[in-house]
């Protein structure tokens, strides 16, 4: 309609009520949210230019990256970060309300990272249940919800339970109090998503490939390149180039916007050093 805002279409991994929901809903109150199945298939509705921004989960505290979406991004996708998105999470295992008197299940279903972060309470409480990977945690919730003649059961959050009609029956199972987990906010095109009164910290996420010619300390000059600027890193962690065996690139973030002086003279370095540097843009945190 003329004089109408155009709304903002964004992917997350779906259905509803996974966790990667609620982080697009806080980033995006008023735009239009738009479910996939995978984190794949997210990433490329944006890089296809059938959505503008794809929220992705990155990191959790208890459980660390989420491979599929750094490898995604360094192997196939162009994409930026144009903010993350900081959540609390708290994991419950539900049932159908007609399975609640149960005290065992057919199976227990959840995403691998949700089952991995509470592996101390499964393995002591559900000890003999086969435990099921499903592709999200609302995904195992609303399958539960709609097959209440099989006596199995989701882990996934309260809102899923709500939106799906679940009884929870064990709230607050993650293995560790503090367990949160950090989304990040793409985009085609590379700036910072405003996020108002909220702006904290700029933090730049690189993915830095050494040069393969094996020489040593490489690893060391790399970190000397920053430290000496004393351009801060509040994270580096290695994954595998897929070129074989111990061949690794490494994902920094930095906490400076990348158009910093002392960042562009550490490009510079990285080149000189023959590094190949991807900049996946630098961004603030939304925390909700
Ligand atoms: O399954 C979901 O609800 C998701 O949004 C995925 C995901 C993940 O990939 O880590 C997101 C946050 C939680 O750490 C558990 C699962």
């Amino acid at each position: 309609m003329a004089g109408q805002p155009v709304q903002k279409q964004i992917s997350y991994l779906g259905p509803e009520a996974s966790f990667t929901h609620l982080a697009a809903a806080k980033a995006f109150p008023d735009s239009n949210l738009l479910p996939f199945a995978t984190i794949p298939e997210c990433i490329e509705a944006v890089a296809e230019d059938r959505v503008d921004y794809a929220v992705v989960p990155l990191e959790n505290a208890l459980e660390g990256s989420v491979p599929l979406t750094v490898d995604y991004l360094f192997h196939e996708a162009q994409l930026y970060v144009t903010a993350e998105v900081l959540s609390p999470i708290g994991m419950h295992l539900m049932v159908h309300p007609d399975n609640v008197e149960a005290d065992s299940y057919e199976a227990i279903y959840s995403h691998p990272h949700a089952l991995a972060q509470c592996h101390k309470f499964l393995f002591y409480t559900y000890k003999n249940t086969p435990i099921e990977q499903f592709g999200s945690t609302s995904g195992a919730a609303k399958m539960v919800s709609e097959l209440p003649e099989r006596n199995i059961a989701a882990i996934a959050n309260e809102f899923a339970a709500k939106k799906y009609g679940l009884s929870i029956v064990h709230s607050e199972i993650h293995d560790f109090h503090f367990n949160h987990t950090r989304f990040f906010v793409l985009s085609k095109t590379n700036h910072k998503l405003k996020n108002p009164g909220h702006e904290g910290q700029i933090k730049t996420t690189l993915m830095i490939s050494p040069p393969n010619d094996d020489r040593s300390g490489v690893l060391h000059q790399v970190l000397s390149v920053f430290a000496w600027r004393q351009l801060n890193l509040s994270k580096i962690e290695s994954r595998p180039l897929k070129t074989g065996l111990g061949d690794y690139f490494f994902i920094v973030d930095v906490l400076e916007d990348e158009t910093a002086t002392m960042m562009r003279g550490a490009f510079e370095e990285l080149a000189a050093l023959g590094c190949k540097v991807k900049t996946l843009g630098s961004y603030y945190t939304y925390r909700s």
